[in-house]
Parts: structure tokens; sequence; C-alpha cells
């Protein structure tokens, strides 16, 4: 049996993988041992079955025994520990969620509903590092797979509208505060008495936004009655890196050495929980019939769903609140733009923990037990 160890495993993303493990009886098939950068020496976590005490994640000695690392631990582990490792002669299978590696010349993005292919030929090459793509990169493709499988895609402008938790657990802790925050400033403002002028209530919730008092630490401004256009850091081109890695690490997920097909749009953090939703602007090759469209999408892997393009459908099926939890990645309002019968408008939500983060992790260990 391969020996894994887990890394980050106790933290948001890894708590969202332990589950979807236990889920799929994922460790009946493997000898795992549990790491922690701060609890060596605790009890491992409840797998079904006794595992030993935690090990020290900065052991290289004890990272070395594993056949395979899983690490949800977050970019400064892998940046601390990876590198060490390979160059000490490890030649296990590192499996990671965090962004450090996934542009390096010898790692495979990995989401195999959509890029097996490119995994299992990796696997074949004897590549060893393989990293989970960005959340809204993995959820797009999930939703619009089926277009690019068959090169319908000249280009795609996501504008994307990202949850707390793509921020951490504090941030999502903090969304709900300010929450609060402003709901007791509308009740201050007269929210329970039907006499109250709504713009009163109002005056009074703007003013909350604006206040010292306001919880903002992590995000550092209002998200709850408010937005954020900007996620991650600034980059030369004037994109945020979270724009950035809409392009690249499509085009790498799919395989594409040398055409590269542009995507570019906005990031925007909005006061949803756990789910990312994104609007795109698609340009196909060539005029296609929305029927075929939609054939195209729902038969591309088995948790897209297309949501007819209608009100009720809409509101119900293709939100935040319908899919988290869940591993469904509905896409719907498509329609052909004013722009032209070439131009595709799309709308798709998901679980940025699952597909967005846990789900591709879990499937490229089985990928690497099953070989
Ligand atoms: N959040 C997201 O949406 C996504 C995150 N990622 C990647 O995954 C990494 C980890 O993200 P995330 O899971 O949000 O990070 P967390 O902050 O939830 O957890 C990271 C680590 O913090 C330590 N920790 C300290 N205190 C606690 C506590 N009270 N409860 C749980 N863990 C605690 C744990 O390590 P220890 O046991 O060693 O102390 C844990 O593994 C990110 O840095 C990023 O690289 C990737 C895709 C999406
Ligand atoms: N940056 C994403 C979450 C994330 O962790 O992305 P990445 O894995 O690319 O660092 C968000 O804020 O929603």
């Amino acid at each position: 049996m391969l020996k894994v160890g887990f890394v980050g495993w106790r933290g948001m993303v890894g708590s969202v993988l332990m589950e979807r493990m236990r889920a799929e009886h994922d460790f009946n098939d493997i000898e795992p041992l549990f790491f922690s950068t701060s609890q060596t020496g605790s009890a491992g976590p409840d797998v079904g079955k006794p595992v030993p005490a935690l090990a020290d994640a900065h052991d290289l000695t004890k990272l070395a025994e594993m056949d395979a690392i899983v690490t949800c631990q977050g970019g400064d582990y892998t940046a601390a520990v990876h590198d060490d490792l390979r160059r000490q002669g490890w030649r296990g299978y590192w499996i990671d969620a965090a962004s450090t590696l996934r542009m390096k010349k010898d790692s495979v993005i990995v989401l195999d509903p959509v890029n097996a292919s490119v995994i299992k030929q990796a696997l074949s090459d004897g590549v060893v590092d393989f990293v989970g793509g960005n959340c809204t990169v993995s959820l797009m493709l999930m939703a619009t797979g089926g277009l690019f499988a068959h090169d319908l895609v000249e280009w795609v402008s996501p504008m994307t509208y990202q949850a707390a938790s793509g921020a951490g657990a504090n941030n999502m802790r903090e969304l709900l505060g300010q929450m609060g925050y402003l709901h007791q400033a509308a009740l201050a403002g007269g929210l329970d008495d039907p006499a109250t002028a709504i713009l009163a209530v109002d005056r009074a919730v703007t003013n909350a936004l604006g206040s010292e008092a306001y919880p903002a630490q992590h995000f550092g401004v209002p998200l709850a009655g408010s937005l954020i256009p900007w996620i991650d850091s600034a980059l030369d081109s004037g994109q945020s890196r979270e724009e950035w890695k809409a392009g690249v690490e499509t085009n790498k997920i799919l395989g594409h050495q040398y055409e590269q097909i542009p995507i570019d749009g906005i990031c925007v953090r909005i006061g949803a929980m756990r789910s990312h939703a994104q609007a795109l602007t698609i340009k196909l090759r060539r005029n296609i019939p929305l029927d075929d469209i939609e054939g195209l999408l729902a038969e591309a892997n088995d948790w897209v769903q297309v949501v007819p393009n209608e009100p009720e459908a809409s509101k119900r099926q293709l939100t935040p609140a319908a899919v988290s939890g869940r591993l469904d990645v509905p896409i719907g309002r498509l329609r052909k733009l004013a722009m032209g019968d070439d131009y595709l408008a799309a709308f798709t939500v998901g679980d940025q923990l699952l597909w967005g983060a846990a789900e591709p992790l879990r499937r490229m260990l089985r990928l690497v037990v099953e070989r």
C-alpha cells in the first residue's frame, strides 16, 4: 500500500479534502501519515482506521519516507519544504493546493475531468509534481470544458464574483461579523419600525460602512454591504494576480504549449461564503446553434449542469446558495449576445472548496494510487 503523507489537513481546504476522502473510502487504499507544523505528537484525525500520532511537517527525513505527499498547508510551506526534499533526492509524488509550483516547467495543473490526457501523459513521462488549479479557473473549466474540448473557443472574458472563503477562514468569519455589524446599525436606525423611512435606515447603514468600528481587520475594507474589485497582488500589466491566473493556468491545464487562448477579465470579491460565480463572455470560433452548445457543455463531465435560460431556474439553481457544499457545477444564462452570433454569454457557479480546491487533489491521489 502506498504511504501517503498529509500536510495542512486540518485547515479549511484540508478539512474538505478529509471529508471527501472519508466519503469515498479513499483511506482504505493507502497507508496515511498526518503531519502538522504546530501539533507534532498529537492524535491524528479519525479516518476509519488507526493512524500514528502527528509527525513534524518540517521533518524532511520523515517526509521522504512517503510515496506521496498531499499538502493543503499553503504556499509558504511548499516554498520552505518542496525544493529541499527534491534536492535530497526524494522522487515521490507531491500533490499540492498552493499556487507556488503551478507555473513551474516540471509541474502539471490537475483537473482530471478536463485534462485527464495531460495528467496521464505526465505520469508516464515521470512527472512527480501535481498542483490543483486556481479555484475560479478550475470552476470555469468544469463548466465550459465541452467548448474547449471541441476547440470552439477563440477567447473568454470572465467577470468573477468570488466568495470570502477564497481569502481564508478568518475572512469568512469577518464577513459574518460585518453582516452582523450592519444589521445592528440598521436596527439602531429603525429597521424594525415600519414607519421609519428606508432612507433613514440606509443612512445608518452607510454611516456604519464608513465607521472606524466596522470590523475589517482581514479584508481591510467593507465586504458586507459592498464589494471589493481587486483580489491578490498587482502586476505591471494592470491585472490583479487572480486575473492573470485565468489565462496562464487555463492554457497550461489544457496543455496548450504554443497557441494561447486569451482569457482575461476582472475578479471581484463579493459577500458569498464559499461559492464563486462568474459571468463569461465567450467568443466562439464560429457560429454554433445554442442547442448544440448546450449539448456539448452537458456531456463534457458528470458534474456540469446546464440550467435553462429562464428566470425561475436561474434564480433557484445558479447561485452560491444553491451549490455550496455540492459538487455540481451549473452553467446557465446561455444566450447569444447582441455583438453577434459567435458571442456567447454564460453564468456559472461552483463550490470553491470542492472543485475549486480539494476535489482535484483527491482525484489526483486516486490516479497515483491506481497506477
Ligand atoms: N482557501 C482557498 O480557497 C484555497 C486555498 N488554497 C491553498 O490552500 C492553502 C490553505 O488554505 P486554507 O485551508 O484556507 O488555510 P487554513 O488557514 O484554514 O489552514 C492552514 C493551516 O493552518 C494551521 N492552523 C492553525 N490554526 C488552525 C485552526 N484553528 N484550525 C485549523 N488549522 C489551523 C493548520 O496547520 P498545522 O496543523 O500545521 O498547524 C492548517 O493546516 C492556501 O494557503 C492556498 O495555498 C488553494 C485553493 C483555494
Ligand atoms: N485566490 C483565490 C483563492 C486561492 O487560494 O487561489 P490560489 O489557489 O490561486 O492561490 C480567491 O481569493 O478566491
